[in-house]
């Protein structure tokens, strides 16, 4: 890679997580920016830059929440918590909650659900999926267990705050790219109506003799990921032809901050969503289960995900190029569902049928 930066996590303290070892010291580290919340929304000159950097070259930074961040990760602190409680009942009555059925990906999904390779394994963890628009009033509310329904203003302060820094992103992204102003925030307002959610998933430890990949590789399908880690296991395949993959290491008080499909859809691929995908912890984490919470940011159901044409930064389309008339909603049900295999059956062991942006993300280095 022409532009290789050190990884700035190797200096950080690790995360601690309950009991559980600190992230191995000598595994591959993804070469991660570390940008800082309060010196962004200060505008420094040098954190824009590093900050525009991160999003062409990788397309995933930490983001250190320390300061302005700190309610937000006060109220992740408290999600873990929560995260722990709901996938401790029983697995019927999680099961009420899987409306795969309804072509819904919220609320829950099994163990073993999605297909994660073109081999054909399964994953190895569980997910629950909370709608913005449902906490926040946008749409019906789907059922949901008591111990996500009695903290619903937990769940909304979290979607507010997680929001505000999707917002911030978009803000400095919609500024690098000379876009016509509040283009990019207009097409994701909270009060609109969009796929956004949090996400808790939980990956148990996997049988010493039989460590597999628990989340396949995939981009985000929407515009702004904001991911909380503790346990290691996230990996990323940085671009470039002899790429390998990286772990990403958890950082205590840092957000990972990655950008989705639309972004680059978007900006005709100046911007990058990374391949990413979530394996065992390394070393001796791998004998603890692993939880993680995300929020996802997507443009709202009815935005086209096409390039931009009010921007002179962002390159044209090839000569021949089409691209697909897909709006925001469409995408992510494509992608969000595709590898169920008790929807789609065979179809869904056709890893590469639905594809996001990963040829892009993968395109090498000049
Ligand atoms: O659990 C993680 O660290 C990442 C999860 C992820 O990539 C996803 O849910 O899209
Ligand atoms: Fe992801």
């Amino acid at each position: 890679m022409a532009t290789q930066t050190i990884p700035e996590a190797l200096t950080a303290p690790a995360q601690r997580f309950g009991n559980a070892p600190p992230f191995p010291e000598d595994v591959p580290t993804a070469p991660l920016l570390r940008l800082s919340l309060a010196k962004l929304i200060e505008r420094d000159a040098d954190e824009i830059h590093r900050f525009q950097r991160a999003c062409e070259d990788l397309g995933f930074f930490y983001l250190d929440l320390s300061g302005p961040g700190d309610s937000l990760l006060a109220d992740a602190d408290q999600l873990f918590k929560v995260g722990e409680q709901l996938f401790d009942l029983p697995v019927e009555e999680k099961q009420k909650y899987d409306f795969m059925h309804k072509n819904s990906y919220f609320g829950y999904k099994g163990f073993g659900a999605n297909v994660v390779d073109r081999k054909g394994n399964l994953d190895r963890n569980e997910f629950y999926n909370v709608s913005k628009d449902d906490m926040y009033g946008l749409s019906d509310q789907w059922p949901a267990p008591d111990v996500l329904s009695s903290r619903r203003p937990l769940l909304k302060s979290f979607i507010g705050q997680a929001h505000g820094i999707v917002t911030l992103v978009l803000e400095l992204l919609n500024e690098h790219l000379r876009l016509p102003p509040n283009t990019l925030q207009d097409m994701h307002r909270l009060e609109g109506h969009s796929g956004d959610q949090i996400r808790f998933i939980k990956a148990p430890p996997q049988p010493v003799n039989d460590r597999r990949t628990a989340l396949g590789e995939h981009t985000d399908f929407g515009s702004v990921t904001v991911l909380f880690n503790r346990l290691g296991g996230l990996q990323v395949l940085p671009p470039g032809r002899d790429a390998e993959w990286c772990y990403v290491k958890p950082l205590p008080h840092h957000a990972i901050i990655n950008l989705g499909d639309a972004m680059v859809k978007f900006t005709n691929g100046l911007l990058r969503s990374n391949i990413h995908r979530v394996m065992a912890p390394p070393g001796e984490q791998a004998d603890y289960t692993r939880y993680s919470l995300v929020y996802f940011n997507r443009p709202e159901n009815d935005v086209m995900l096409k390039r931009l044409d009010t921007s002179e930064l962002i390159p044209p389309l090839d000569e021949d190029e089409v691209e697909e008339e897909i709006n925001s909603k469409d995408w992510i049900i494509r992608r969000a569902l595709g590898h169920r295999h008790a929807i789609y059956g065979d179809k869904a062991f056709d890893f590469d049928r639905t594809r996001g942006t990963e040829a892009k993300s993968q395109r090498a280095y000049l």
